[in-house]
């Protein structure tokens, strides 16, 4: 039986960024159903409350098809014909080169990696990558470059690629702080480089990740760029000045919701619930408020509203929550990173 899903895009980001723009980003939405309902579908009507939340969120694209949700996480995205390499085979690397072997981008015999570490290099021997002695030995062997080094490790692993670029190289830096300046002064003034914020959720598929481009980039390093991070989630292309605020916000994102799962289950456990339910439970219940706000659109005060009855348990709990400052913690960690983010720009 035919199961009809409705999935909601929602673009948070300003007018000032074209590419985005409607009707433009009918183009880059075909892209992002490309890789998440798949095959892709056409847009329909809205629903009224839907259009209701559009009012609020022109950016808000909604498809329906007849996809299945529970086979879309394993739904896999068009082979990509290009080779990866990882200048650094850590957390964030693995993260990514998995999520992508998930989703069928590319398999492990596309991917090229090195890291001093042999613990890291036997990882990804693991899954079928091949570890080669150099950097440069990396770039040698690979189309698409991701350097997955620690911030004050770029600069050394891009001289040492550097000698070895050609134009048909896309160097993907995903360090923090690590600006566009700096990337083009390591890696040569002829490098198409992208600078890409993403996330850890890229291994389940679900990451939310921003980039700018520098350098000599294209359209088309952004379009294969774009293409790779959309099989593992969503990307956006951002001013290179917003990139700090996407670094506090989803980049290191995942561990404030890490944390507050932690939280949620440890109450449960205080509440009376054995840890291992506490714990599903918490995060069943980010995941399914998560999909609320990306599949209805609604304002996520509004879905708040809806779970809280005059005089019930959720707003008892809701004041314990606004009694603690809540609201300016989530916000402050937000700000702390991005000033972080900043800063390491800065050294
Ligand atoms: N972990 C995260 O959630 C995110 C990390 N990032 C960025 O990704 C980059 C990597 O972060 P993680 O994966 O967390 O760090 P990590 O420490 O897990 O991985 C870095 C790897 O680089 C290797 N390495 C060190 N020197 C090297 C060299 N000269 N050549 C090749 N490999 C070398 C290390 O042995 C290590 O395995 C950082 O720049 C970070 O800012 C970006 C977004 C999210
Ligand atoms: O903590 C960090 O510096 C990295 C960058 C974003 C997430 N992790």
């Amino acid at each position: 039986m035919l199961q009809i899903f409705r999935g909601v895009f929602a673009r948070s980001v300003g007018p000032a960024r074209q590419n985005l723009a409607l009707p433009a980003a009918n183009k880059a939405f075909s892209a992002a159903s490309a890789a998440i309902c798949w095959p892709p579908v056409p847009a329909v009507k809205l629903t009224e409350q839907q259009a209701k939340s559009r009012a609020h969120f022109p950016n808000l694209i909604v498809v329906e098809s007849a996809a299945n949700p529970d086979t879309m996480a394993t739904a896999t995205a068009p082979a990509l014909n290009k080779r990866i390499g990882f200048l650094g085979s850590g957390q964030m690397a693995e993260a990514l080169a998995r999520g992508l072997m998930k989703r069928g981008l590319v398999s492990g015999e596309h991917i090229a990696c090195n890291d001093p570490n042999p613990a890291r290099t036997n990882l990804f021997k693991s899954f079928g990558a091949t570890p080669y002695e150099s950097n440069a030995d990396v770039a040698r062997n690979a189309d698409v470059i991701f350097v997955a080094v620690k911030p004050q490790h770029v600069a050394q692993v891009l001289s040492e690629v550097r000698p070895v670029l050609t134009e048909g190289h896309t160097v993907v830096s995903i360090a923090a702080g690590i600006t566009i300046d700096k990337l083009v002064e390591a890696a040569g003034p002829d490098a198409h480089v992208v600078r890409v914020m993403p996330n850890t959720p890229c291994l389940v598929g679900e990451t939310a990740a921003a980039m700018c481009l520098g350098g000599k980039a294209n359209a088309d390093d952004e379009t294969l760029v774009r293409t790779i991070f959309e099989a593992v989630g969503k990307i956006y292309t951002v001013d290179e000045k917003l990139l700090a605020a996407v670094t506090g916000l989803s980049g290191s994102g995942p561990a404030y919701v890490f944390l507050m799962i932690e939280a949620l289950a440890d109450g449960g456990v205080r509440a009376g619930l054995p840890r291992d339910i506490a714990q599903a439970l918490a995060a069943q219940t980010v995941l399914g408020s998560a999909k609320m706000v990306m599949e209805t659109g609604t304002h996520p005060g509004a879905l708040k509203d809806m779970v809280t009855s005059p005089a019930g348990t959720t707003i008892a709990g809701v004041h314990e929550l606004e009694r603690a400052g809540i609201r300016a913690a989530f916000m402050n960690a937000v700000v702390a990173a991005t000033d972080r983010a900043n800063q390491l720009s800065k050294m």
